[in-house]
């Protein structure tokens, strides 16, 4: 499998590619990496130094792999963090290319827009693209519960507006929908809710909360995800496989206290994961 993921890279730490392309490599998955940004570090630090390239940057590294030849063997394009909505357009550009080339490819859309209690932290006009363009293009999106209230223009205070919430999306385009760190009123408040759509039938995951707060984990997630529903074409499949290998990431990272996810030192839980967790039909 071959996937095509553009994102942001960090020097030191892992968000954007640098938290997503080695759990797909270590899944057996060739990435061709293409970077948004290149920073020293995310910006949940407050400072950081680096350069933002444009869409012109992106599109000159689409058409040299298409040089190659290769666009026919790229079986996804996973998209996250966009500076800003000139490289969404590059990069609904080089998703055009890569099913013009392979039809059956897949677009896994990470709607970066914001998080509760942070609010939106990407730049004005990102918000409306993610919404107006690039999720309508995607065959699945990985949103957090503050995006997918975003996306539907509505709040998702239980389970049942989450449902409505994901059907009112999946309207828009995106056959598959994985919620990230949702808590509704059905939420015990110790636990994390992640839920998975895929037509009409939507499944839950609960898992333990661990007190920890990182960045970087919703771009691993949204990786294996799409790994894993390339492989099985089953949402349910695949969100049961992803959460358990971003748990015991996350339980790793938070036994050793540590700022940044365990990306490297915890390697085996992308392909064993140490906890898995039951997947329920809601
Ligand atoms: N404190 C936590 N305890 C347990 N799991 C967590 C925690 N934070 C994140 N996760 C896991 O990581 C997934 C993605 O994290 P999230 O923060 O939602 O991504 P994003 O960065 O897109 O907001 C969540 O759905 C959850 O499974
Ligand atoms: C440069 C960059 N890319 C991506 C992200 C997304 O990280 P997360 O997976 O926590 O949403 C962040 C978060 O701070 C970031 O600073
Ligand atoms: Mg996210």
């Amino acid at each position: 499998m071959n996937v095509l993921s553009i994102q942001s890279h960090v020097a030191y730490g892992h968000v954007g590619n640098t938290s997503a392309v080695f759990p797909m490599q270590r899944l057996g998955v060739e990435v061709w990496p293409i970077h948004t940004v290149q920073f020293s570090n995310h910006t949940g630090y407050g400072a950081w130094r680096g350069r933002v390239f444009d869409g012109a940057a992106i599109e000159e590294l689409v058409e040299g792999i298409a040089e190659r030849g290769v666009l026919p063997s790229c079986d996804g394009v996973l998209s996250g963090y966009m500076g800003s909505a000139d490289i969404g357009g590059a990069i609904l550009a080089a998703v055009a290319r890569v099913r013009a080339a392979n039809p059956a490819a897949l677009y896994c859309c990470d709607p970066v827009i914001g998080d509760v209690g942070r609010g939106v932290f990407v730049r004005p006009g990102v918000p409306e693209f993610m919404r107006d363009r690039a999720v309508p293009a995607a065959d699945l999106i990985t949103p957090n519960q503050f995006e997918l209230d975003y996306l539907a223009g509505t709040p998702s205070r239980t389970l049942a507006d989450a449902k409505r919430a994901v059907a009112a999306v999946q309207a828009t385009g995106p056959r598959v929908v994985l919620v990230t760190s949702l808590h509704t009123a059905e939420t015990p408040p110790d636990s994390i809710d992640m839920l998975a759509a895929e037509g009409g039938t939507v499944w839950r995951l609960r898992t333990p909360r661990l007190s920890l707060s990182v960045n970087g984990a919703g771009d691993a997630t949204a990786a294996l995800f799409l790994v894993h529903y390339a492989r099985s074409r089953s949402a349910g499949e695949a969100l049961g496989a992803a959460a358990a290998s971003v748990f015991g990431l996350l339980r790793r990272t938070a036994e050793a206290g540590s700022r940044e996810i365990l990306t490297v030192a915890a390697q085996d839980e992308f392909v064993s994961p140490s906890r898995t967790f039951p997947v329920e039909a809601v």
